[in-house]
This record gives C-alpha cells, structure tokens and sequence, in this order.
C-alpha cells in the first residue's frame, strides 16, 4: 500500500469553491411513493461508531443506496430505494431521470433523519459524499431548467444495434481506404497488425472497447439523430449531457459542476485512454458534439460541494463506475488482484497497474481508477456478463415462478442439479468474450422433468459460467492464473451460486463481511481526498467457498454450456431486423 501511496502522489485538498446557495433540492414523493424503501441501520450504539463519517451515493441499475460510513469502514445507516424500469420497446430499457434524482435525495433525507434522531453526530462529522453509478447509461438535460431532455438510456438498452452496424461498416470503409485513420494513428502495444483489424474493434486501440450498443457514443448519436428536444437544446447552447454520475453531480452542486470522472468517461468510447481527455477523432467518427460532453476529472477529489438539501456544504469528494469503485472497495490496489460483482449485470475487473493492456480474447480495456488528479490512472481489463441478476428478476416478473429472489434460491436448493437443462439469458445479445448483437435468450435440454426448480438453477448456473469465460479470457489476456475470487453485489447474497462459481471456476471465491463495497469504494476514494483516510483498509473475508466439484463433471457441465451457446448465436438476422425498423 505505500507503494499507492507514492504513486497516489499529493492530493489536491484545496479544491473547495464557495458555491452560492441557489439550487434547492426539492423531492417529487408523486413518482416514488409507490416503491418500497429499505432503511438499515447498526444495532450498536451510535458511540462505538468512529468519527468522522464519510457518505456514498450508489446510483444503481435497479436501486439506488445511500450509505453513511464510519472511519473503520463500517456501516453506521443506509437507505435504498428501488428504481422503476421502463421497457416502451422490445429491447428498449429506460430510467427516468426525475425519479433518479428524487431517489438519491429522498435516500440521504432518510439517513439523516435517522442520523440525528439516533445523535449519531452533527453535519460537521460528514467530512465528504462520494457517488458511484451505473455506468453508461446517458442523458441529456436542459442547463436552465434542469430538466432531462429524454429518458435516460440504460446500457442494456439494445435500440442502437443498426447504429452499430453503421460505424461498423464506417470502419470496415476507413480501414480499406484509409492510412491515417483512427485505429492507424496510434500503435497497438502488442505491435498487432493493424492490416488484421477487425471493423468493429477498429477504435479499440485508442478507447479500449468494441462497437456495441453497450457504451456511451451511439446512445448519444441515437439521441442527437432522434430527439427533437435535444437537438434543439443543443442549437440553444443549452444542452449539457452525461452519465449518471454527471447527472447527479450537476444538480447535486445546484448546476454548478458538470463533470465525469475518468471511469465513466472510459466507458463512452470517446475518451482516449492514453491521455484521458476527449478526443475530437473520437467525436468526429461517432458524429457528436464534444461541446456539450463533461469535463473530465479524476476520481478523487474534492470537486466542489453539494448545494441544498440535509448534505448542504458537504464535499462531493469522489466518482467512480459503480465497477471500478467494487475494485477500490475491495482493496484491490495491486496489479493482478481482480473482483467480480454479481448485480443486475455481473462484472469481473482485473488490475493491470499502469499499464493499458489491450485484449486479444474479448474483454475491455477501461480505466480502474485515478485517486487524485495528481496521482497515476491505474487500468483495468473488464469483462461483462449483461444479465446477471435481471434474470433473477426475469424469473420473478416475467415467468413468476416466485415472489423474491430469495424463493428463487430456495427453489434452485430444491433440486441436485438442472437435469441437463441450460438457460444462456441473451436477451440484450451477449457481452463478454462474445459481443454478438445476434445472440438471444435460449433454453436448452428439456426434458418431462423439467420444473420450475430447474429453471431458477440454470438461471443461477448462466451466471457463473458467463463468469468461467470471462476469466479464461482474461487469464489469456493477461498471462496470468488466478489464485482467488472476490465477490461482492445483490446477487452475491446467494451462497448457492458462490459455491457453483467456486465449482466452475476450480477456485476459492471470497465474500467480503460486508457485501457494499460498490458504496464503500465511492466513499473510500471521497474520504482520501479530504484525508479521512491515507492508507488501504485490510480486505475482510465473511466467507470463503471452495472448489466440491470434481473435474470430469466440471468439464461435461462447461461443454454443456458451450453447446448451448452456440444456440443462442446469431439467433437474430440484424439485417433484416434494420429493415424492419425502417
Ligand atoms: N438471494 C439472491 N439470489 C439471486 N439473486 C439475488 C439475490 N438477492 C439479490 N439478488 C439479485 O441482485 C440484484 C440486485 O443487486 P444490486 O447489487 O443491488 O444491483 P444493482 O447495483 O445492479 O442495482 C437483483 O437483480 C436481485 O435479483
Ligand atoms: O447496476 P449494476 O451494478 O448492474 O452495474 C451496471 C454497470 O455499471 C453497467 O456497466
């Protein structure tokens, strides 16, 4: 950890503006009354708890948290409230942006109220607020009436996929035609032939991702070409766009900050990941203004302070994708140390130091963190698996097969295995190593005996061997074997699928005492900018899962998958899917 500490280098600790008052965040109760909060607090006393107490906000896909830190990293109060899914069109997943914001102050009003109903302390202990958000996921809001211009567009949302086979085929022109395009401008470290390129890993060298529906640059495209108010707003000089974090920063400092921080701006395929600033190649290939994007920060620092509300005066201290903060939260600062967390979506992120390390085997390449603006980017190889969790959810709304994610463990307890039966849940396509838009959900090896206890097993089961292929990939990439998993997330609550993951993977998975580390990560990297904290914290293993599986089993069950996988392949033509939405 010193070694951190001499790369972190010195903190900028005077940052702090003095921001006028003039932003109060009123709550609209009207779009959330009818959704169920959940409030935790510590059943210890409010004097055990060590001052002073740092806050996170965890804008999530399906719910948003805000939790209050003490200085040993525990949890002294929390409160979460679900977030609304909008689905208008097959393959369409919106939020609204209102409800958003609405659920972040409604989140913090209920901690605080708590806070000094209990006399945890004053205002003055809160040293800092840090956010964490699902990442990608964009939108576009008016800078004088606050208003969102649009839903925002969540990064399961598939509309983009004939955008995709645009740029695609943009790149396939370029790389034909072209010896000083993009992709031919910077050199890949590996010295990969560029004559090789794939069109739709054309931009990967300098943005370190592929063309997908998934990322930030053609939801962005999607909506200057297709919303009439943004492209207004934008001719006023009154759009400002972003991701979550941005959205929340923006009105959290009463307009005053329209900021990123380099995590999610590495997840918009517009930011170089070499200089991390946005590149005018970048906005001119994916047709959209740079002007009306972010300023790019690092991930921790005291921005400025939050305008309004119970938190007024308080630091905003840190930014990170709810990923990258998971990385912090789980401590893992040293090169090689990786974690996955298993949400609505399931993500495996291994440290690649200071080094970008470019994949060969389908993973991403992204920004791990940069805790001050002085301090190096760390990077990140990345895989992700779309739907993790929303299959839980899946099976609860859709096929109602139960009523909690709970009774969906208990149900896949029920039985000793899936009878051969296999569930690849491609609804959005498949993410990583595969990235095929063309995949769609199948189910597999049904027999007579197929019930619904097999459905919620191979539900669990699709997780982990989405998993499995990710950190094959990632160990190709890298060179490296892994000698453990840290696991983390809602899903991670399932002790059942933790010891399917261990079985699959052949490795020791690692659950942490305290599951928040999302909310831990954002607040850790807030408490170092305002000098809460200047070292690592040590990791806390609550339980550790190893391997029961013997490997003749393991193998038959990974050749099961594969089989199924290639099922649920190119299961869509998108060409005529184009035409049909023409
Ligand atoms: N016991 C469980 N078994 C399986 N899935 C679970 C369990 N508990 C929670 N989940 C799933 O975890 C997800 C929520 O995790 P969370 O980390 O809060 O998500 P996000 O950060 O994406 O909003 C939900 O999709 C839920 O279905
Ligand atoms: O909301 P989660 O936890 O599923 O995370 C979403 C990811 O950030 C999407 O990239």
């Amino acid at each position: 950890m010193n070694q951190l500490i001499k790369k972190i280098g010195t903190l900028d600790h005077h940052f702090y503006i003095n921001l006028r008052k003039i932003y109060s965040t009123a709550l609209s109760t009207t779009t959330i009354n009818h959704i169920k909060h959940y409030s935790s607090s510590s059943s210890r006393t409010p004097s055990s708890f060590m001052k002073p107490f740092i806050g996170a906000i965890d804008q999530g896909t399906s719910s948003t948290r805000f939790i209050l830190f003490d200085k040993n990293g525990d949890t002294l109060l929390s409160h979460q409230v679900p977030l609304t899914q909008h689905y208008p069109h097959s393959g369409w997943v919106e939020h609204d942006g209102k409800e958003i914001l609405d659920s972040v102050n409604i989140c913090i009003e209920k901690v605080m109220q708590e806070f000094y109903e209990k006399n945890y302390g004053t205002k003055e202990d809160i040293k800092a607020v840090g956010i964490t958000n699902q990442r990608e996921t964009t939108i576009a809001w008016d800078k004088n009436t606050n208003a969102p211009l649009n839903n925002a567009i969540v990064w399961c949302d598939t509309r983009t996929s004939d955008l995709v086979g645009y740029f695609t085929n943009k790149a396939k022109k370029l790389i034909k035609n072209s010896t000083t395009a993009v992709a031919t401008t910077t050199k890949l470290e590996d010295g990969a032939n560029n004559n090789e390129l794939e069109p739709k890993n054309y931009l990967r060298d300098k943005c370190g991702l592929p063309f997908s529906t998934y990322f930030s640059a053609v939801k962005l495209k999607w909506l200057f070409d297709n919303c009439k108010q943004v492209k207004e707003a934008h001719e006023k000089g009154d759009c400002k766009v972003g991701t979550i974090d941005s959205w929340l920063a923006w009105n959290l400092s009463g307009g005053k900050l329209h900021i990123t921080d380099v995590t999610n701006a590495s997840r918009t395929m517009l930011m170089n990941l070499h200089t991390c600033k946005w590149d005018k190649e970048l906005t001119d290939f994916f047709e959209v203004p740079i002007d009306v994007l972010p300023e790019i920060k690092s991930s921790s620092e005291a921005y400025g302070t939050i305008q309004g509300g119970p938190l007024d005066g308080v630091p905003l201290a840190s930014i990170l994708g709810d990923q990258q903060a998971a990385m912090v939260g789980q401590m893992c600062f040293e090169k090689s140390q990786a974690k996955n967390t298993y949400g609505t979506g399931c993500f495996l992120l291994y440290n690649t130091g200071e080094k970008i390390v470019p994949s060969r085997n389908g993973l991403l390449t992204t920004v791990c963190y940069q805790l001050g603006p002085k301090a190096p980017v760390i990077y990140a190889l990345e895989g992700g698996v779309a739907v993790a969790g929303s299959g839980v959810q899946w099976l609860i709304k859709n096929m109602g097969i139960a009523s909690s994610s709970k009774e969906i463990e208990d149900l896949a307890h029920s039985v000793k295995d899936t009878g051969g039966m296999y569930f690849v849940p491609a609804f959005s396509g498949l993410f990583a190593p595969y990235w095929r838009e063309d995949a769609r959900g199948v189910m597999v090896g049904l027999n007579h005996h197929t019930n619904k206890a097999h459905l919620a097993l191979s539900v669990l089961e699709s997780t982990c061997y989405q998993t499995y292929e990710v950190l094959e990939a990632m160990q190709k990439d890298s060179g490296d074997k892994l000698i453990e998993l840290r696991v983390d997330g809602g899903m991670a609550k399932n002790n059942l699928m933790l010891q399917i993951q261990s079985d699959i993977l052949g490795l020791p998975v690692l659950k942490p005492t305290n599951l928040e580390t999302t909310c831990f990560g954002a607040a850790f990297a807030a408490g170092m900018a305002v000098g809460v904290w200047k070292e690592s914290m040590e990791f806390k293993t609550g339980m550790k899962f190893t391997p029961q599986l013997d490997e003749n089993t393991k193998l038959k069950k990974i050749k099961g998958w594969h089989k199924a996988i290639s099922k649920s392949i190119n299961w869509i033509d998108l060409e005529e899917e184009q035409e049909d939405n023409e």
